[in-house]
């Protein structure tokens, strides 16, 4: 057994302990009351989900297993002469919640360089599709067609299945998912945008810097890989992506089911899409502009003008942070080093200075700061990467990290299947009548 593996199956054992303690001893306590408003309004703030990966605080922003950004990108062992961590340490990390050694990451690097290899058929599948289709469509229906690997599903099968053994089986999907998904994407980029010259995967390269050298980027793109991948990997568990990934899993569906399921919310521009959307936006007044850097003044009256027609801002606002999310800001940092003259930072870091008040001013916002979208593009289109559609294909390979750690411990603690009751609007009625009486009934006595 892999270090990883023989940690994680100790961590399992004692955790398995507490959530049956709290099941038996407390099961009835209270965490959450639900109103209608939130039963109308997405269930924003309703606490009804379990994860340790990572927690989000609406005002500190996110803690990868307890660990704030700069802690892991500064604790995490570094491939030689490297600044950014291995993806793979980090993984060790979300699945433990120890940060590993090198030794420990490394052996991470070399266990997944074995679960490396695409099936052939995967690379059929894309070819046939229309070349115009959606990045994200490509990369879900890659993800979904590899369901025929999954050992998860075999032994469910071969009645191996039970409630102990069964995220050993998890495991081995998340961990052969894993390792493919930077070649499924370097694939689909170069299938798509480089008339399918494809580069092949070189075995001495951790995933960082393998991605990049199969994308045909040369380095420091390594560097932005490693950053990308680790910086969008998880955000709690009620986000669109993982809580879709984490509910197809309830049905005992395997990680290839339920990871595709949540590359397809991640596919909307509420959701991950909005990086792409920020892009999208800002190539298009530019072009209206002339190709013109908008003054102070212009920019306003652009963000106020798609205001106006109904759009929201993308890469602002967030549904549970409430000041500007630390992974924009740790890409904004890496830019100040990297590209600080780039004429399409300084654009985004106006905006910067521009938008917050204006959201402010029309007041419905919630949140006026920028979320992750706003900053990460500009680092790809920096480095050659300006086929903007691809870059929610990024973030599910980084979010692939987060959604697959949490899917392991789902079956590792026994979660059921997840299935929350439902209302009728004649229902909601009724409560409201009832609290209006009991109100009024309140004030007469
Ligand atoms: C990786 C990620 O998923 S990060 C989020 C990426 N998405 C974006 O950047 C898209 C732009 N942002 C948004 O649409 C929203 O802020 C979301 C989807 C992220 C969060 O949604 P909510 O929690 O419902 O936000 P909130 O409670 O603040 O919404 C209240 C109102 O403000 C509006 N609002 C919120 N953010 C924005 C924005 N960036 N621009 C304009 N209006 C906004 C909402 O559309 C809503 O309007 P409505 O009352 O007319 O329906
Ligand atoms: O937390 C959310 O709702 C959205 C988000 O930023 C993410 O999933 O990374």
């Amino acid at each position: 057994m892999s270090t990883l593996k023989n940690v994680l199956a100790k961590k399992i054992e004692e955790h398995r302990k507490r959530t049956t303690k709290l099941l038996v001893e407390s099961g009835d306590v209270k965490i959450s009351d639900v109103t209608i408003a939130q039963a109308i309004g997405g269930m924003r703030g309703v606490k009804g989900l379990v994860t340790d990966i990572s927690y989000l605080d609406p005002f500190e922003g996110i803690r990868f297993r307890g660990y704030t950004i700069q802690e892991v990108m500064e604790g995490l062992p570094k491939p030689e002469g490297k600044d950014y961590p291995y993806v793979e340490g980090f993984f060790y990390l979300l699945l433990t919640g120890d940060i590993p050694t090198k030794e420990q990451a490394e052996e991470v690097v070399e266990d997944m360089k074995h679960r490396a290899k695409v099936p052939e058929y995967v690379f059929d599948i894309l070819r046939a599709m229309p070349r115009d289709s959606h990045p994200m469509v490509m990369f879900s229906a890659a993800i979904v067609s590899m369901q025929r690997e999954s050992e998860f599903a075999k032994a469910y099968n071969e009645g191996k299945f039970n409630k102990y053994n069964s995220w050993e089986y998890m495991y081995e999907d998340a961990l052969n998912l894993m390792a493919r998904l930077p070649q499924v994407g370097a694939f689909i980029y170069r299938l798509k945008y480089k008339g399918d010259t494809q580069i092949d995967p070189d075995p001495t390269l951790d995933l960082g810097g393998n991605f990049a050298h199969m994308m045909g980027l040369e380095p420091p793109y390594d560097e932005v890989a490693r950053m990308y991948f680790i910086l969008h990997s998880d955000h709690e568990s009620g986000n669109v992506s993982a809580h879709t990934t984490h509910l197809v899993a309830s049905a005992l569906s395997d990680a290839y089911y339920s990871l595709s399921a949540g590359i397809n919310g991640l596919a909307g521009p509420l959701h991950g899409l909005a990086n792409q959307e920020v892009l999208a936006w800002i190539q298009q007044f530019m072009e209206k502009l002339g190709g013109q850097v908008p003054t102070t003044e212009q920019l306003k009256k652009i963000v106020w003008d798609t205001l106006n027609s109904g759009h929201v801002i993308p890469g602002y606002g967030h549904a549970v942070l409430r000041k500007t999310d630390p992974r924009y800001t740790s890409q904004r940092e890496y830019c100040l080093k990297h590209l600080p003259d780039y004429p399409l930072f300084q654009l985004v870091s106006k905006l910067y200075e521009v938008v917050p008040d204006i959201l402010k001013e029309q007041g419905k916002a919630k949140n006026p700061w920028p979320n992750v979208d706003a900053q990460s593009g500009v680092i790809q289109w920096y480095y050659g990467l300006t086929e903007y559609d691809f870059y929610t294909v990024l973030f599910g390979i980084g979010r692939a990290l987060g959604v697959l750690a949490n899917i392991t411990w789902d079956r590792a603690l026994g979660y059921p299947i997840e299935r929350p009751k439902s209302v009728t609007t004649d229902m909601l009625e009724e409560y409201a009548k009832q609290a209006q009486e009991a109100k009024s009934n309140e004030h007469r006595a």
